[in-house]
C-alpha cells in the first residue's frame, strides 16, 4: 500500500521506504509532505480550531471519551500495527495502547473543569481570567512509542480546545493514521487532528509556519535544539521531551528480587529503545555479585523473536543502522574495559522468515566505570551498564554527573533514605522501588538537557493553554490627565 498526502503534482520532497524491522523488508512507500502540504494541513487545522474552540469542555470531553472507547475496542488491531511498524512485542504494544486511551480519558475528565478565576477589586470592580487554547499546535514524534506519543500530545491539546498537526517519525508512520481515523469517527471537526508524513524537512516547515502556535517535540537532544531555535524565530512556546542516560541506584538493603525485576524493566522494554531507561545501574558493593548474577540469569531468559507471537518479550531494533550503532557501543565498551556478561551479539531467530530482521541479544555490561562511553552516552538499545558504589553521598554525586536529567530510580527498604535520595536526584521523573511505570495522572518530563515542559498530569493543561486577564471597571474612569 502507498501513503501519499496529496497528488504528486504538488512539490514533493522525498519518498520514504517503510521497512518492517521484523523481516527487514520494505512493505510500503510514502510521500513526504512538502511546504505546500504542511500549509494545507495547518490551514485545515485552523478552520477546525474555529469550531472546536467554541465547544464547551463537556462537549469536548464527550468526544474524547468516545475516541478513548474506540481505541479500547480496536486495541488489538492498533497494537498489531504498532508491532509490525516498530518491532516491539505485541504484549508490550498493548500496554502502550492502554496508556494511550487512558490519557484521552484523563484529559476528557479535566476538560469540563478548566477555567479561570474571579478576583474582587476596589469599588465593586473586578477581574477574571479565561483559560484559552493556543490555536494550531504541532506535535513531532519519535519512533519508539508512535501511537502513545501522538496520544499523549493530542489528548491535552484537544481537551484545551486546540487543533493539532502531528508528524510521526518516518520510521513509524502508520499507527498515528489510525489515531486520526479514530478522532474523526469520534466526532472531532474534520482537520482538527491532521497527520503529515516526512522527516526533518517536513518538521522544519511545521515549526516555521506562521499559523502554528506551539510545538511539542519528542526526540533526541540534537534535534530538540534545532526545534527550539526554529520555534524561537516565531516566539513559539515549545515542549521538549528529549533523551536520557538515567541512573538506577540499588542499595544493599533492597528487596533484591524486586530490584532485579526493576532493573529489567528499566533496561529492556521496547528493545531498550526507551528515553527514560535506567541504563546506569549503580549497585552497592555488598550485593554486587548476587545482583549481577541474577540480572544476567534473567536477561538470558528473555525470549527474542517474532514480536507478534504472544510469548515473545523482545523483538527487533528499529532499523539496520540503529542496530549497527548499538552494537558499535558494545564494541567500544569492550575496548574501554567493560566486560560483556551476556548478550550483545547479532541474533538470527530460528524462524527462517526472520533472518533479515534487526535482532540482537540483550546485553549486560559489568566492570563499568563512569568515564566509559557506554556509561556517558544514550545508547537507546538493550544494553545495561552495571557500576558499583559504596556510599549514598558518592552515588548521588556520580548519578547526577550527567547533562541529562530525564529519570532516576532507587531501590531500598529504608523509607527515609528513599525520599532523601530522590530529593537530591537531578531528574524530572523519579521512581522508588519500581521503574518505567507510566500512570497518565503523573507529569512526565525532564530536567537539564532532557528537555522542559511536561506531558500527562494536570500541569500539562498549562502547556496547551494561555490565560487572558479581563479587568472590569464598575465606576468612573479616574484619569491622571
Ligand atoms: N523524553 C521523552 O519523552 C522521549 C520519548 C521517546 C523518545 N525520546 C528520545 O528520542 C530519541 C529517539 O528518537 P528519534 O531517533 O526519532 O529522534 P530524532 O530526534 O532523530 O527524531 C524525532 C522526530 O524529529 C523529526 N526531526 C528530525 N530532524 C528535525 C528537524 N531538524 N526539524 C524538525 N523535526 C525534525 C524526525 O523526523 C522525528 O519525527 C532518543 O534520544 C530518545 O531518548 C524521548
Ligand atoms: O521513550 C520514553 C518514554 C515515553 C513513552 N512514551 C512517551 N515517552
Amino acid at each position: 500500500f502507498e501513503f501519499g498526502t496529496l497528488a504528486p503534482k504538488v512539490f514533493i520532497l522525498e519518498i520514504y521506504l517503510l521497512f518492517i524491522p521484523i523481516l527487514g523488508r520494505v512493505i510500503a512507500t510514502f510521500l513526504c509532505s512538502g511546504e505546500k502540504e504542511v500549509d494545507l494541513a495547518v490551514q485545515s487545522a485552523k478552520a477546525a480550531f474555529k469550531i472546536w474552540r467554541k465547544k464547551s469542555g463537556m462537549e469536548r470531553s464527550r468526544i474524547l471519551l468516545e475516541a478513548a472507547r474506540i481505541i479500547r475496542e480496536r486495541k488489538d488491531e492498533i497494537a498489531t500495527v504498532e508491532t509490525i511498524n516498530n518491532g516491539k512485542s505485541v504484549f508490550e504494544a498493548r500496554l502502550d495502547i492502554d496508556t494511550s486511551w487512558q490519557c484521552l480519558e484523563y484529559y476528557a475528565g479535566l476538560a469540563a473543569s478548566m477555567g479561570g478565576e474571579h478576583v474582587q477589586l476596589p469599588g465593586g470592580s473586578f477581574g477574571y481570567t479565561r483559560r484559552e487554547p493556543l490555536g494550531v499546535c504541532v506535535g513531532i514524534g519519535a519512533w519508539n512509542y508512535p501511537f502513545q506519543i501522538a496520544s499523549w500530545k493530542s489528548a491535552p491539546a484537544l481537551a484545551c480546545g486546540n487543533a493539532m498537526v502531528f508528524k510521526p517519525s518516518p520510521f513509524t508512520p502508520v499507527s498515528t493514521l489510525l489515531l486520526a481515523e479514530i478522532y474523526t469517527e469520534a466526532g472531532v471537526p474534520p482537520g482538527l487532528f491532521n497527520v503529515v508524513q516526512g522527516g526533518a524537512a517536513t518538521g522544519q516547515f511545521l515549526c516555521q509556519h506562521r499559523d502554528v502556535a506551539k510545538v511539542s517535540f519528542t526526540g533526541s537532544v540534537p534535534t530538540g535544539k534545532k526545534i527550539m531555535e526554529l520555534a524561537s524565530k516565531g516566539v513559539k512556546p515549545v515542549t521538549l521531551e528529549l533523551g536520557g542516560k538515567s541512573p538506577l541506584i540499588i542499595f544493599s538493603d533492597c528487596d533484591i528480587e524486586n530490584a532485579v525485576r526493576g532493573a529489567m524493566m528499566a533496561n529492556f522494554l521496547t528493545q531498550g529503545e526507551v528515553c527514560c531507561n535506567g541504563t546506569r545501574v549503580f549497585v552497592q558493593r555488598e550485593i554486587l555479585d548476587k545482583f549481577t548474577e541474577e540480572v544476567v540469569k534473567q536477561t538470558k531468559k528473555i525470549k527474542i523473536g517474532d514480536p507478534l507471537e504472544e510469548d515473545t518479550r523482545m523483538g527487533p531494533l528499529i532499523n539496520r543502522s540503529h542496530l549497527q550503532h548499538v552494537l558499535g557501543f558494545i564494541e567500544q565498551a569492550k575496548n574501554e574495559g567493560a566486560k560483556v556478561l551476556c548478550g550483545g551479539d547479532l541474533c538470527v531467530p530460528e524462524d527462517p522468515k526472520l533472518k533479515d530482521g534487526y535482532y540482537m541479544t540483550p546485553c549486560v555490561l559489568g566492570n563499568c566505570k563512569d568515564g566509559m562511553t557506554c556509561v556517558k552516552e544514550e545508547i537507546f538499545g538493550p544494553v545495561m551498564s552495571i557500576l558499583s558504589f559504596d556510599t549514598e553521598a558518592e552515588v548521588l554525586e556520580r548519578a547526577n554527573d550527567t547533562n541529562f536529567g530525564l529519570a532516576a530510580g532507587v531501590f531500598t527498604r529504608d523509607i527515609q533514605r528513599a525520599h532523601r535520595v530522590v530529593a537530591e536526584l537531578q531528574a524530572g521523573v523519579c521512581y522508588i522501588n519500581n521503574y518505567n511505570v507510566s500512570p497518565v495522572e503523573l507529569p512526565f518530563g525532564g530536567y537539564k538537557m532532557s528537555g522542559f515542559g511536561r506531558e500527562n498530569g494536570r500541569v500539562t493543561i498549562e502547556y496547551y493553554s494561555q490565560l487572558k486577564t479581563i479587568c472590569v471597571e464598575m465606576g468612573d474612569v479616574e484619569s491622571v490627565f
